[in-house]
């Protein structure tokens, strides 16, 4: 049986249950469950701490997991980054009193607050940067005011929590990361990988693509299929009248617009978009 860890709380874990059960797993029904047998896909869910999954899917003791980038860096542990998953995207930055802070290079010498603590010594030693480095467990942000450091590097997504605490980002961010499927290094694939992979990329196809359906003229399908050449080629029907035929095309779904603007111009009609429940691509 495939066993999969799977963040129990925190910014990964609702997206991540939602994604296996689009993927037709079953997961747990409560938050207190710590594992779930799913017999009908042999699978087997353990819902662990999102900074723990590395070391068990490292170590051997877990097949699979998902977890973000970031934290699988920073864990140092022998897994590898299998599939990203396109959700919980972030940004790793150092941050500072606004206007306090330029470069990486004025760190020298001072105290750096983090939760990463690995991922930001490589980055202070690749740097070349003397600091140091203050492991803290979270609400990392309230660190200079308190005195401990006197700047941080932290996850930063909207830069709501930066702003409030009267905090700026300063110089390039040290890794974006997302959520990921990840498995062991230096080992074969388990079994039952493929198709838990194929499962969610069919979960992210669904997501990040339309159906596009449209009418057009045999004189312009060049035109069109140019500005829509599908994910291999588009599925060309004849219609009833002469001379048109019906085009079948997915799209990307922020490019819906932009597209059936451009599809019209080129002659397209009755353009109608519908989603995509599933997919196995
Ligand atoms: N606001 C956010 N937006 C997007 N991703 C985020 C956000 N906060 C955290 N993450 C991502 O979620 C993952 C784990 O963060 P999370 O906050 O769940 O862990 P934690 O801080 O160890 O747990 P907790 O916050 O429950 O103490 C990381 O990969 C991180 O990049
Ligand atoms: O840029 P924003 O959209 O404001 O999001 C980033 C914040 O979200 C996370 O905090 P979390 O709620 O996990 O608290 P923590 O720092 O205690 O982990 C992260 O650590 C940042 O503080
Ligand atoms: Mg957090």
């Amino acid at each position: 049986m495939l066993r999969v860890a799977v963040p129990n709380k925190g910014a990964l874990s609702e997206a991540a249950i939602t994604m296996l059960t689009e993927a037709g797993y079953r997961q747990r029904r409560s938050s207190r469950d710590l594992v779930l047998v799913d017999n009908d896909n042999n699978v087997e869910f353990f819902y662990l701490r999102p900074r723990d999954i590395a070391i068990y899917v490292g170590g051997g003791t877990l097949d699979l997991g998902i977890t973000g980038r970031d934290l699988l860096l920073d864990s140092g542990a022998e897994a590898l980054e299998d599939l990203g998953l396109d959700f919980a995207r972030s940004t790793f930055h150092l941050a500072g009193p606004t206007g306090q802070f330029d470069s990486v290079k004025e760190l020298e010498g001072k105290r750096v607050a983090t939760s990463y603590e690995l991922l930001l010594s490589k980055y202070l030693e690749d740097q070349g940067v003397n600091a140091e480095v203050v492991r803290l467990d979270g609400a990392v942000e309230s660190s200079i005011r308190l005195g401990v450091a006197d700047a941080i590097a932290d996850v930063v997504e909207t830069g709501n929590t930066l702003r409030a605490a009267g905090l700026d980002i300063f110089d390039q961010p040290i890794m974006r990361s997302e959520a990921l499927l990840i498995r062991r290094q230096d080992q074969g694939e388990p079994e039952g990988l493929e198709v838990l992979r194929r499962r969610l990329r069919g979960v992210l196809v669904a997501r990040q693509y339309v159906m596009m359906d449209y009418d057009i003229s045999e004189d312009f399908l060049d035109a069109a299929t140019q500005i829509t050449p599908g994910m291999q080629s588009p599925t060309i029907s004849p219609l009833g009248r002469d001379g048109s035929v019906a085009v079948r095309v997915m799209v990307r779904k922020s490019d819906t617009n932009k597209i059936m603007d451009a599809l019209y111009q080129a002659g397209a009609r009755a353009i109608l978009v519908s989603p995509i429940q599933a997919a196995r691509i």
